[in-house]
């Protein structure tokens, strides 16, 4: 849990690279009149679809959920989501059009790797791999800092803040009421907090010529800053040996949706080996629609923590469970189905959990509820081999059946019905983590709470409606079973 000190900190307006101006929303830039982004990218070489502009999507209701139907109250809410600037349509375009490109130069990259040496490369050698877009972060605040930076035009039009939760209050991050969420917040508040410290330490009597950062101070605020304006904009595209990820000019405008109509197309100059990178419309695109791309098919709890929103009802969000005997114990007690091995597995049982890494040294203890699977395959194939008496029946089961929703009833209706009314029950015990109840998230949602605490409680909500969501398909699978089974 990050101390109120770390939160304080972040939120802060303390001194950072540039004076700010005060939040007003998430369409405020860094700079209140920032160059013309498009007509930067067309000087630069780049192209730019004539029927393109940069709109405000905070007024419009723009995007994925508003061309749905509302079918809970939380989407309501979810519809006067800010999504900040996009990319819109002045005209209808053609499926397969180019709607963006940029040449080589234009991305913003860093490989800590080509300079070694270098102050930044040193800083950025002290970020641990997972935090890699502090360390593109770096070379972006490097950019920020540096008079005349070719990349100016692009970095004024960044907005001037992010509504991730690094940078929420110490009281909106236990509003999450989700812990892995609130520990890997804590994790960045932390890290962040430390690497202040590094920096201050590392470039102290640093020569003012190698000085990274102009001899500006950068603090956890500014370092945050740009952490969160790569999460939330940089792209993984191909490099020489992996996925680099880039900051892509203009392209990073386009908003998000699980149904995209535009996608990224990398190319490579094999005479030159240099890259270009094209946005390309997939489908035919009306006049004032949205350009969107899809970010990738992502858990809430990454798009809030990289990219600062929620989405309701997505498709790909989870709870995290631990796996543990006690736990099922408890759950099956209270599905009215248990049976003596779950806390206790028989020698055999034993073998198989340790095939499916749950139990012996190694093992991965972290199983999933929601998410495209429904049930985590190695939770579901845990709990119908636990609950099925039968030796022989499940050695000739196969283990990726076992692991399956799909394959129906592998060792047998009992079996199965027991396995998923544990798994009800697991669902109740999950919800009961959360100290609050839909209704009061909803009446808070309805009333004049910040951004960053609506943002919290949205989120925590949809977990919980996702948990009911799982809850109402695999009830609806046992009512099935059991007609099937009366029917037979
Ligand atoms: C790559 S940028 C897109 C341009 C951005 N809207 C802007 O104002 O610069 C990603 C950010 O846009 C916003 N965004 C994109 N898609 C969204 C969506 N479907 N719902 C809500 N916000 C969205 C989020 O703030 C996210 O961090």
């Amino acid at each position: 849990m990050a101390t109120n000190a770390a939160t304080k900190m972040l939120t802060a307006t303390a001194a950072s690279l540039t004076h700010r101006r005060p939040l007003t929303c998430s369409a405020a830039r860094l700079v209140p009149q920032p160059p013309d982004l498009m007509r930067w990218v067309r000087r630069e070489g780049g192209f730019v679809h004539p029927s393109l502009k940069i709109a405000d999507h905070t007024s419009h209701g723009l995007g994925l959920l508003s061309t749905e139907p509302i079918v809970h109250p939380s989407l309501k809410i979810a519809d006067h989501t800010s999504h900040g600037l996009g990319l819109l349509s002045t005209e209808p375009i053609a499926d397969g059009s180019d709607l963006i490109a940029l040449p080589d130069h234009l991305p913003l990259r860093f490989d800590p790797q080509d300079e070694p040496e270098s102050a930044l490369g040193r800083l950025a050698a002290r970020v641990p791999v997972e935090l890699w877009a502090m360390r593109l972060g770096l070379r972006l605040l490097h950019e920020r800092s540096k008079v005349g930076s070719s990349w100016w035009s692009y970095i004024s039009n960044l907005p001037e803040t992010f509504s991730v939760p690094i940078f929420f209050s110490g009281e909106d991050i236990k509003n999450l009421q989700y812990a892995p969420l609130i520990h890997q917040v804590n994790k960045r508040c932390r890290f962040l907090l430390e690497f202040e410290k590094e920096i201050k330490s590392l470039l102290e009597g640093i020569a003012s010529k190698d000085h990274p950062f102009e001899g500006k101070d950068v603090d956890a605020s500014s370092l945050g800053w740009a952490m969160s304006a790569v999460s939330s904009r940089a792209f993984r595209l191909h490099g020489d040996d992996s996925d680099v990820p880039m900051m892509l000019p203009l392209i990073d405008m386009c908003n998000h949706s699980f149904d995209p109509n535009a996608r990224i197309v990398q190319e490579i100059d094999t005479g030159s080996s240099k890259m270009l990178v094209r946005v390309v419309a997939e489908k035919q695109i009306e006049q004032d629609t949205p350009i969107t791309l899809n970010y990738g098919c992502l858990s809430n709890d990454l798009f809030l923590l990289d990219y600062g929103f929620v989405i309701p009802e997505n498709p790909f969000d989870h709870v995290e469970l631990r796996y543990d005997g006690a736990l099922l114990d408890a759950a099956s007690m209270a599905a009215g189905v248990s049976s003596p091995s779950i806390s206790s597995p028989e020698k055999w049982q034993q073998e198989i959990l340790s095939q499916l890494n749950l139990i012996g040294d190694g093992a991965v203890l972290k199983v999933t509820l929601g998410g495209s699977d429904l049930v985590d395959g190695r939770l579901l194939a845990a709990l119908r081999l636990l609950l099925c008496n039968d030796e022989d029946t499940v050695l000739n089961s196969d283990i990726d059946a076992l692991k399956s929703l799909s394959a129906e009833a592998p060792l047998g209706v009992p079996t199965e019905t027991a396995a998923l009314r544990t798994v009800v029950a697991l669902c109740v015990v999950s919800l009961e983590y959360f100290p609050t109840k839909i209704m009061q998230d909803e009446s808070i949602l309805k009333g004049d709470a910040s951004g960053s605490t609506k943002l919290a409680v949205q989120f925590r909500m949809q977990k919980k409606l996702m948990i009911i969501d799982v809850m109402r398909k695999l009830t609806q699978r046992i009512r099935t079973l059991s007609k099937e089974k009366s029917a037979a």
